[in-house]
């Protein structure tokens, strides 16, 4: 099958690329000349495992090209994927500027029927306007058919996503769209979940905002736990064990960051009030996240309650690990505050360092290993789990000035620190010894 794929962030260069392995030819299209460019050349843009290499080996077998012109990409094509951004706007709803325009940019294009697939995460009831743009402004013997198919990969994780995802969700208005989108889709041996359009639109929404839920509840219990001297790690694996509750999204933190969790629970919010209905429980989650990302300063201020002229080691600024990704990292609060009390930041990320410098504050500074980050420092702040961090020889926190680490991902566990002769405070399982002292007063 011919498919063009318009939009070549993560999930349209992930889909191109999966769908280029899969046997389809591929050409994807992005109006970001620099960013073609590089792509024809096989970098990807974007530090996502294993992609590079997949893209390389569809590149030389000429099932995968790429291309900043719409009509060379899409006037073959059979099937035309959008997988553009669809960002918050200043009131949380999503912004659909990019799909509407890369709508035109098909009908501008196109001269033969064909199905026009939706990617992006779109509002319930924006497939059906899509296509109506669409029919408007097409000749009368040329078919459209616009169905939905939300994608459910996470980064870091991408392209095992592709091919190991739990279920493909495809509605359309007709049995034949669907069944040819299926069919593409039938070598990723993923269960196919059949529905009408409106259903899929709200599948996606709904399942980022369950998994945001869960995020927010268990930071919630971790706050308690807290207080109350329990241990948010042994109450999250025994609240797992529960097949009705499930293990996963049950890992206590600094909140959620990424590009879709924030945005589409405030879409969803939103989509929720178009219709007149307050959606409170997501309110909530959303309200409990922003004051989680922020946990760690207060503990630090517990810790240290003049932070100014003293050096503070950050480790990790990637919203999660195995991405380069800061989009609503909790880093970007994070430096933001310490650097509004005076200290001297330094932070250390494996891989997110080069897209620090153009989102963070400029007085943070980058050091090269965690080594060079926490020598001296009066404090670190672990701020995403990475392995390096996670398999680090704590004999290294001994070059800091007196060994205090407040990590925002349990990492490490509690006694060993302890053993090392770590100040060290968690989320959800140790009570901060000042904390205690203040309660008991
Ligand atoms: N990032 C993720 O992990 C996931 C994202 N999604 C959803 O997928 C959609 C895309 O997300 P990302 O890939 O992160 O987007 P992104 O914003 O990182 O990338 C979008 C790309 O589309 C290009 N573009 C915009 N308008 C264009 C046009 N008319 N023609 C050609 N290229 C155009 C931009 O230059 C950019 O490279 C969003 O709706 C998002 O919510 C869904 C699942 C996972
Ligand atoms: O729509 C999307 O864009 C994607 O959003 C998330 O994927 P992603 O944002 O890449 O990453 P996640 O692994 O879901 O992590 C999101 C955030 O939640 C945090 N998190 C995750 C799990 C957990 O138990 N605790 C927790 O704090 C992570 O640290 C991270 O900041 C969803 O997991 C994907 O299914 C979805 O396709």
């Amino acid at each position: 099958m011919k498919i063009a794929v318009i939009g070549t962030g993560y999930v349209g260069l992930v889909t191109g690329v999966s769908l280029a392995e899969i046997g389809h030819r591929v050409s994807c299209i992005d109006v970001n000349e620099e960013k073609v460019a590089k792509m024809q050349q096989g970098i990807s843009p974007i530090y996502e495992p294993g992609l590079s290499e997949l893209m390389t080996k569809n590149i030389n077998e000429r099932r995968l090209s790429f291309t900043s012109n719409h009509r060379e990409g899409i006037e073959q094509a059979d099937v035309i994927y959008i997988a553009v951004g669809t960002p918050e706007k200043s009131d949380g709803s999503a912004d659909l500027s990019f799909v509407v325009q890369a709508a035109h940019n098909i009908v501008d294009c196109i001269n033969h029927n064909v199905i026009v697939v939706i990617k992006s995460t779109v509002p319930v009831g924006t497939n059906d306007m899509i296509s109506e743009i669409m029919q408007c402004h097409l000749t009368s013997d040329i078919e459209v058919e616009v169905v939905s198919n939300p994608e459910f990969l996470k980064e870091g994780s991408a392209i095992y996503d592709s091919f190991h995802g739990d279920r493909i969700v495809i509605g359309a208005n007709s049995e034949r769209a669907a069944s040819l989108i299926e069919q593409i889709n039938q070598p990723f041996q993923v269960p196919v979940f059949k529905t009408d359009i409106k259903s899929a639109e709200m599948i996606k929404y709904a399942s980022n905002a369950f998994l945001a839920t869960k995020i927010s509840f268990i930071n919630e219990i971790s706050n308690i736990c807290e207080l109350l001297g329990a241990d948010i790690e042994n109450v999250s694996n025994g609240m797992g064990m529960d097949q009705r509750i499930g293990s996963q999204f049950l890992k206590a933190g600094i909140g959620y960051g990424g590009s879709c969790f924030p945005k589409d629970t405030k879409a969803l919010i939103q989509i929720a009030g178009n219709v007149e209905y307050e959606f409170e429980l997501l309110k909530g989650v959303v309200n409990v996240n922003k004051k989680q990302q922020g946990i760690l300063i207060g503990k630090l201020n517990d810790c240290l309650p003049n932070i100014l002229g003293k050096k503070i080691a950050v480790l990790g600024l990637a919203f999660k690990p195995n991405t380069d990704d800061l989009r609503e990292s909790a880093s970007i609060l994070v430096t933001t505050e310490l650097i509004k009390q005076g200290a001297e930041v330094v932070a250390y990320d494996p891989i997110a360092m080069t897209n620090a410098k153009s989102i963070l504050d400029p007085l943070v500074q980058y050091a090269v290993s965690i080594e060079e980050a926490i020598e001296n420092s009066d404090a670190a702040l672990i701020l995403t789990d990475w392995d390096e961090f996670k398999n680090v020889d704590l004999a290294v926190f001994k070059k800091m000035k007196k060994p205090l680490v407040i990590d925002g991902r349990n990492c490490f566990s509690v006694k060993e620190m302890e053993r090392n002769g770590i100040d060290y405070y968690s989320i959800g399982r140790s009570v901060p010894a000042k904390i205690a002292e203040v309660a008991s007063i």
